[in-house]
């Protein structure tokens, strides 16, 4: 049995615009002590999904239906006091902005400890013993005389490490992180990066991590779902999400991963943005974007297949994909080069059609990725 399993999850906003299809039929699951990956521009609805695990859904939000079972249990169907027994203690999460989490009228310690005596029922000098503990954990220094600090004493770096902290800090089984590190410079980032995973590794807690970079992803996560517009577009072990992307908009955000050597001046980005969740386009919503797109991708929405196969994706298939190519009603092969022309304002997609009919997208994106920025 998975430890988190979602199943059908769909989720609406009832705004003044309209209906906002922020999360539509999503399945997924995370098991014991995995990291997984999820991943989409903004907007995809990775925040949305991730409070829905939380079921803090707030109005004019609207779970309409499916199951979030965790360890079995259903969380969508529990009573009030169930859920909030489970958040913090079972489930934990930390998001991109520490400084909000924290509270700026105590000392980081007392809200560490606070937490522990709250979910654990430690003493007081139990609880401050584990918080001293922990801070040292996720590499503040000097962490014992660190424990009297006010939150405002803290960098942005350390303040965030104080939020892992009192995330861990009743040993979660799960821990979604929302963007943790976004806020940071990238050398604090892939510190904070690495002190989670070996933090997880450490405490075998499973982990949800939603991002918009591949780029972390990779450093990081076992298993990867690719969010488009509030479903998943691609599912897969890591590597194989890098070496054999099977979505064409998977292909388009790995092209916006940094490299060493990288000589561009900006990263190539996928031209267009992401429909209006209120009146999404028809057949696949990716399709108006997409080098790929003929006639059949504007009437069916593609659903989630084998990429070997073809066949309707089950549990047990690894690396599914939800675009038509694979199903077989779009002739061509699955070799293009996405070409950006113009990096001021009329971004202009070109399609190299065929290139490689029998074989996958060509996976050094970057390269393959067309006109150089510069
Ligand atoms: N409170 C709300 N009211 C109305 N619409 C909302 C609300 N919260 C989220 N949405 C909508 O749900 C959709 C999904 O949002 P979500 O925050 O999950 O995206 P995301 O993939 O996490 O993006 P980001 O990377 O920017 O956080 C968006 O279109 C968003 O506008």
């Amino acid at each position: 049995m998975s430890l988190l399993e979602v199943n059908d999850l769909t989720v609406k906003f009832y705004t003044e615009e309209g209906v906002v299809n922020a999360v539509d039929n999503l399945s997924f699951s995370i098991d014991r002590g995995e990291k997984f990956g999820v991943v989409g521009e903004s907007g995809a609805g990775k925040s949305v999904t991730a409070l829905s695990v939380m079921r803090l859904i707030e109005s004019p939000g609207h779970i309409e239906s499916g199951e979030v079972l965790f360890n079995g249990e259903n969380l969508l169907e529990m009573s009030d006091e169930e859920i909030r027994s489970i958040r913090g203690n079972e489930i934990a999460m930390v998001f991109q902005d520490a400084q909000t989490a924290l509270n700026p009228v105590y000392t980081v310690g007392e809200q560490i400890s606070e937490t522990i005596r709250h979910h654990l029922g430690y003493d007081e000098t139990e609880a401050k013993e584990r918080s001293i503990q922990l801070l040292d954990t996720v590499g503040i220094p000097d962490a014992e005389s660190r424990f009297s600090d006010y939150p405002h004493e803290f960098s942005g770096g350390m303040q965030q490490r104080a939020i892992i902290a009192m995330a861990l800090s009743c040993d979660p089984d799960l821990l979604i992180c929302d963007e943790p590190t976004t806020a940071l410079d990238v050398t604090i980032e892939t510190k904070i990066l690495q002190e989670i995973e070996t933090l997880a590794d450490e405490f075998d807690t499973a982990i949800q991590l939603i991002t918009h970079d591949l780029g972390v992803v990779a450093d990081v996560c076992d298993r990867v779902m690719v969010m488009y517009a509030g479903k998943p577009v691609e599912k897969a072990p890591v590597e194989e999400l890098y070496y054999d992307p099977k979505h064409p908009y998977t292909v388009g955000l790995m092209s916006s991963i940094p490299r060493i050597g990288d000589e561009r001046e900006r990263l190539q980005t996928i031209p267009g943005t992401m429909p209006d969740l209120v009146d999404l386009p028809s057949g696949c919503s990716f399709h108006p974007r997409c080098p790929y797109a003929e006639e059949s991708c504007t009437r069916s929405e593609p659903a989630l297949v084998d990429p070997e196969t073809g066949a309707v994706a089950t549990d047990d298939d690894e690396h599914v994909a939800a675009c038509l190519e694979y199903t077989g009603e779009l002739t061509d092969g699955l070799g293009y080069e996405v070409t950006v022309r113009d990096s001021s304002d009329d971004a202009e997609v070109e399609t190299v059609a065929g290139a490689k009919a029998s074989s996958a997208v060509d996976t050094d994106v970057p390269d393959a990725g067309g006109d150089r920025r510069d």
